[in-house]
């Protein structure tokens, strides 16, 4: 015990990047398929600070801030529970007469870290102080707050991080996976900051045994949180950055106990470690391997490519659309096997024709009509499985949009990421300045190819800051953001 006074007595920052789904949608919900993850350079971040105590009083507090959302201070305290059943975390209220304003996933994280931590180090856990921030592209900005020439500017310590003026529920995603994000940087800070670093290291030589640890422990907090097992890949691109990425189990999550039950710090300790760092004998069966995989060398972008985001000021219910195209898949399970299998093949050929062209440096022109021609037969597929499912995958409006941007000078093509419908889009472009310039001004003058009959419309669509990130978690200097930190 105390041997980790070090990690304590510091400040610990951690970053996790945002994710685009490129191909795969609905597919990656089935582990016979894959999805194309990329991580994006818009990153959450997560200090965290120790919280002086007074001499002599033990304080058992931990308090959370998102200083760029209004109203959003979360107090908890914490204490361990019988019967193995955790850490338990209670939100605590500022003033009596405040309404308690929950965010369940920093909760669940806190409850799910805090117990496993518990199960590695018996000594107790001291009070702490923790301050996120997230890069400004995780939430649109009404344009009236935020200008261009902000946008575009070099970050100054006072820009880098937006004030949004509306409580975080309130704030207009953009969809990058900012609960995932979120999460996973916050494990990885809480993980750092109270385990000693031969426990747990991201810096250096990052073991790959941390990253694991902490990918199986951030999946299961964020499936608790958002009380439904999505594939994972959003959580899987905040701690490995872009990869070719296969499910886990869904089984895997199904037994394990809620936070306070009989077991449950036990079940989460064998399920993060897959019990390979087994202390104390425990009943068999515990155990698991996660199944998942994450490949990292099949995803690549060439040099003289990157990656761009354009934001449809409109939005789309993924969990509805999920619902609907699973349920035709079910009631046409050949149609769909073929479907599925057809468009595998060319999710699969998109990737090996990125990894070709980084590999050979190609450029100049003509290197992009393969991956122009490959883009086009999934996107053909898309559109069958719009049609057949009747659920607005790529909508008309998004193809008028895709067309459109296709045919601006330098862009090779684009898709509708993740589960497509009135969502941000994705485009492969030519990293040139005049082409970047040009599709932004191009985007300006998109009025959108209004389709009222498929229930949604295109709004403004602005081009976002984001680019791919290869890099997925990692540690952060806390200094950079003291001009942040109360
Ligand atoms: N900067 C932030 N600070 C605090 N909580 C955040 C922040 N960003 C996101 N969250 C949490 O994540 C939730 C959004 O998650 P979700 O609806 O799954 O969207 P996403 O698709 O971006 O992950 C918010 O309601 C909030 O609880
Ligand atoms: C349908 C999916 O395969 C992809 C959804 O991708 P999005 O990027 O659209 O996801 P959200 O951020 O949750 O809206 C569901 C999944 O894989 O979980």
């Amino acid at each position: 015990m105390g041997s980790h006074s070090a990690a304590q007595a510091g400040e610990t920052a951690v970053s996790a990047p945002g994710k685009v789904l490129l191909a795969g949608g609905y597919l990656v919900l089935d582990r016979d398929y894959t999805g194309l993850v990329f991580g994006l350079d818009a990153r959450i971040h997560v200090v965290v600070q120790p919280v002086k105590t007074i001499e002599g009083v033990a304080l058992r507090e931990i308090t959370v801030k998102s200083p760029q959302f209004t109203d959003a201070t979360w107090e908890y305290g914490y204490s361990l529970s019988e019967l193995g059943g955790g850490i338990k975390v209670t939100q605590l209220r500022a003033s009596a007469s405040l309404a308690l304003q929950r965010n369940i996933f920093i909760e669940t994280t806190l409850s799910y870290v805090l117990t496993y931590i518990s199960t590695i180090s018996r000594s107790a856990i001291p009070a702490s102080s923790i301050t996120i921030l997230a890069d400004n592209d995780y939430y649109s900005h009404p344009s009236s707050t935020i200008t261009h020439d902000q946008r575009q500017a070099a970050p100054t310590p006072r820009s880098r991080f937006h004030t949004f003026h509306v409580p975080v529920h309130e704030a207009h995603k953009t969809g990058l996976g900012s609960s995932a994000a979120l999460v996973t940087a916050l494990t990885a800070a809480l993980l750092a900051h109270y385990l000693p670093p031969r426990r747990f290291r991201l810096a250096d030589q990052d073991p790959a045994s941390s990253r694991r640890r902490l990918h199986n422990l951030a999946q299961a907090a964020h499936c608790a949180a958002q009380g439904k097992v999505g594939s994972g890949f959003d959580v899987a691109a905040a701690v490995y950055g872009s990869c070719l990425y296969r499910r886990f189990s869904a089984g895997l999550l199904a037994g394990l106990p809620e936070p306070g039950a009989q077991g449950f710090a036990r079940r989460l300790a064998a399920l993060v470690d897959e019990e390979e760092e087994e202390e104390e004998p425990r009943g068999g069966g515990d155990g698991v391997a996660w199944d998942g995989v994450v490949e990292r060398d099949r995803v690549r972008i060439p040099r003289g490519v990157r990656l761009v985001m354009a934001d449809v000021d409109c939005g789309s219910q993924t969990p509805g659309m999920v619902k609907k195209v699973l349920g035709w898949r079910e009631g046409n399970a050949a149609e769909a096997r073929r479907l599925w299998g057809l468009l595998q093949a060319r999710n699969e050929a998109l990737a090996e024709e990125l990894v070709r062209l980084a590999a050979e440096d190609a450029g100049g022109a003509g290197a992009y009509d393969g991956l122009r021609r490959i883009i086009a037969g999934v996107r053909e597929l898309i559109r069958e499985m719009s049609a057949k499912t009747g659920v607005p995958i790529e909508p008309k409006s998004q193809t008028a949009l895709l067309d459109a941007c296709a045919a601006v000078p330098g862009v090779i093509d684009g898709l509708v990421p993740g589960a497509g419908g009135y969502d941000a889009i994705a485009l492969l472009v030519e990293d040139r300045e005049e082409v970047l310039e040009g599709l932004r001004e191009f985007l300006k003058g998109w009025e959108g190819g209004a389709s009222e009959e498929e229930g949604g419309k295109i709004g403004k669509v602005s081009m976002l800051g984001v680019r791919e990130d290869m890099e997925g978690v990692r540690a952060e200097d806390p200094a950079e953001y003291k001009e942040w930190l109360t």
